[in-house]
């Protein structure tokens, strides 16, 4: 089994820090808390200090996604692999370890030009996290939900988190269509605890920024995401995907344009997975119901540059 135990904490960069505020606090209800940098957005999902950080910079960019181990020694184990696979390790400074609240971190890029940190030891605040729908995230031990990242280099990204970082495959689906003859297209799904997937890679064209397709975070109530989805559509959002089922995870979800040309998937009744059973399929369609994408403005990580 990998060490890795789940998505941790997304660090970003925006030229819009306040319609990020907008987007995260007063539509989908996160619990926003100081943080070292002045006019930085950092929000609280749960008893972690900051779940998701957005900083102020000069363009829309991801900074760090985050995965989390259990120990110190799993951090050793990692950066070990890591190194052994041929990837340049850096451990983060000790203030660079405490801008993000956690004791010991590495970091490297992977092989999409991700932006990757391994950290243990978060720091917890114990205040109560006031929701704006009273909702609870889904975190604990499925973490803070999943990324998908764009990537040029299909093969590689995916051989990186499967075999040097020990992700689980847990499914794909192809893209452009039903089978051919042709070279197959396909998104794939990897997994480390029971949340169906906590990172998926995506066949991208280039490797401009903001090197992020989308991030996922649950919550426990079907309403929580209804009100967010009227409270998104009100403040003038755009819709990148409507309401729907997956059908791989099962979650009901929708997605929301972020500012930086990404998109904030919020969702509830995600599956768990049981890893005694588990194989990993390929499905056919993306949702049961729903998630219609005809409205979405096209993603920066597909755009021509
Ligand atoms: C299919 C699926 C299952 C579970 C998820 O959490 C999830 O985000 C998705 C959607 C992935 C989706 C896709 O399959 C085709 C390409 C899409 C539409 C994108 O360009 C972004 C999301 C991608
Ligand atoms: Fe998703």
């Amino acid at each position: 089994m990998t060490d890795i135990r789940g998505l941790g904490y997304l660090r970003v960069q925006t030229t819009d820090v306040p319609r990020w505020r907008e987007l995260t606090v007063e539509a989908l209800g996160l619990a926003e808390t100081t943080g070292p940098v002045e006019d930085g957005l950092y929000l609280r999902m749960d008893e972690r200090e900051s779940r998701l950080a957005v900083l102020p910079g000069d363009t829309d960019r991801v900074l760090a996604v985050g995965w989390e181990v259990r120990d110190q020694f799993a951090l050793s184990r990692v950066g070990r692999d890591v190194e052994a696979a041929g990837f340049g390790v850096k451990q983060l400074s000790a203030s660079e370890c405490h801008e993000r609240r956690v004791e010991a971190a590495i970091y490297f890029d992977d092989p999409a030009g991700t932006p990757v940190e391994v950290f243990f030891g978060p720091v917890l605040d114990h205040d109560p996290v006031r929701t704006r729908w009273t909702q609870r995230f889904v975190t604990g031990d499925q973490g803070l939900g999943h990324v998908v990242l764009p990537t040029t280099a299909m093969d590689e990204t995916v051989a990186f988190y499967t075999e040097v970082l020990g992700f689980l495959p847990r499914g794909a689906i192809r893209l452009g269509g039903p089978a051919t003859d042709g070279p197959v297209r396909r998104v794939r799904f990897m997994g480390v605890n029971q949340r169906h997937h906590s990172l998926a890679v995506c066949p991208a064209p280039h490797g401009e920024a903001p090197g992020l397709v989308h991030l996922m975070m649950e919550v426990d109530s079907l309403d929580a995401v209804g009100r967010a989805l009227d409270e998104v559509n009100r403040r003038g959002f755009s819709l990148s995907s409507t309401l729907g089922r997956h059908t791989n995870d099962k979650m009901v979800s929708f997605y929301v344009r972020a500012p930086g040309g990404w998109d904030l998937e919020l969702g509830t009744e995600g599956m768990l997975v049981d890893e005694s059973y588990y194989t990993a399929e390929e499905i056919t369609a993306d949702s049961y119901w729903g998630h219609d994408w005809s409205g979405s403005e096209p993603l920066a990580a597909f755009a021509t540059p």
